[in-house]
């Protein structure tokens, strides 16, 4: 077996873009599917993220079927706190519940962490006015074309953040995902992001705001039917552990969703009860992919947002309450996010 040599090094690729604010200065983003309308960046925030990348993306590809861009950090270390404090107080956020069956047995599950979404897939674009197109035709959709969910437009808060990433990672994204995860009990449990709805080898940039937290990676487990068995693959991988700081970015790419998976696994103290916000841009390519981040991020629950006198989120509205504490189920850390832990 031959011995893979670590050759992490600078991709020279990279690109630096300067994107202006074209909407005015101030004016929330607003639209009919939001509860609230949502700040706009202040200047001293969106003026100096206009500086990201602030350091080179290294290459991570010195094992079998992984390809990582790793930047650290992405975002500049000025305003990675003003950012994170920023977008947990003016987002809404939700706690899923939804149920799964294995077999005959119906499980409920509460989603470990808040979640938001924003954005929608390649079929669709958004007009000026919010109301949704269909990208080939430019006419407005069917009023039933999405059946479970109402496709909300990524914020200018948070497409700046988009624009930048896709010309830095030569990518397109459509679609926005937001965790927040309030202690180290939230987490994410181990999972790939290779539903087919993304296409084959999907790029995701995930970004990390707040405390630091482990982000584990390994090799999904290969059937030995496959060219190699499964113990020659175990024993050419080993896991990673990237201990992601303020700021950071990870771009997953190439066959790392199809090949491996990762996981934010929950935390005793440290700097986790700080809060951390985890942002994923990604690109969806049919009705499918939209219809299952609506459901898995947003729901059919409460809204939530950050109440900074009471530094915790509250349910946002006409019934004011605290959220979450002490009503996760077990049982989320396997099944988290609709997949069997492997
Ligand atoms: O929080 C993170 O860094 C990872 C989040 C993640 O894997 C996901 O949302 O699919
Ligand atoms: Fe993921």
């Amino acid at each position: 077996m031959s011995k893979r040599t670590l050759d992490t090094f600078f991709n020279p690729t990279q690109k630096k873009v300067r994107i202006s604010l074209t909407e005015s200065k101030d004016a929330p983003s607003k639209h009919t599917t939001y509860p609230f309308a949502i700040a706009q960046l202040p200047p001293e925030i969106s003026d100096l993220l206009n500086f990201a990348p602030e350091a080179e993306g290294k290459i991570i590809n010195d094992q079998p079927d992984l390809d990582l861009l790793y930047f650290q950090p992405y975002i500049p270390g000025s305003i990675s706190t003003p950012l994170f404090e920023f977008l947990r107080g003016e987002l809404f956020f939700y706690r899923v519940k939804y149920k799964i069956k294995r077999g005959p047995v119906e499980t409920d599950i509460n989603t470990p962490r808040f979640t938001t979404v924003f954005g929608v897939d390649e079929t669709c674009k958004f007009s000026s006015d919010g109301s949704l197109l269909d990208a080939a035709t430019q006419k407005p959709i069917p009023k039933d074309k999405y059946k479970t969910c109402k496709p909300r437009p990524i914020p200018f808060c948070l497409d700046l953040l988009r624009k930048l990433t896709e010309a830095a990672t030569d990518q397109k994204y459509n679609f926005c995902l937001v965790n927040y995860y309030a202690t180290g009990d939230d987490s994410i449990s181990y999972h790939s992001d290779d539903e087919r709805f993304l296409g084959v080898d999907p790029a995701i940039a995930s970004f990390s705001l707040g405390a630091k937290r482990d982000f584990l990676m390994k090799h999904k487990p290969t059937p030995p039917s496959d060219t190699k068995s499964a113990a020659a693959i175990a024993s050419e991988t080993k896991p990673l552990k990237l201990p992601l700081g303020s700021g950071d970015m990870v771009l997953m790419r190439g066959s790392t969703q199809s090949k491996w998976l990762h996981s934010i696994p929950k935390r005793k103290g440290g700097e986790s009860g700080n809060g951390r916000i985890n942002i994923t841009f990604r690109r969806a390519m049919v009705v499918g992919g939209t219809e299952n981040y609506y459901r898995y991020n947003v729901g059919d629950g409460d809204v939530m947002k950050w109440d900074g006198k009471a530094k915790k989120m509250v349910i946002w509205g006409e019934k004011k309450g605290e959220v979450g504490a002490g009503k996760e189920d077990v049982k989320a850390e396997d099944v988290d996010k609709g997949y069997a832990a492997l």
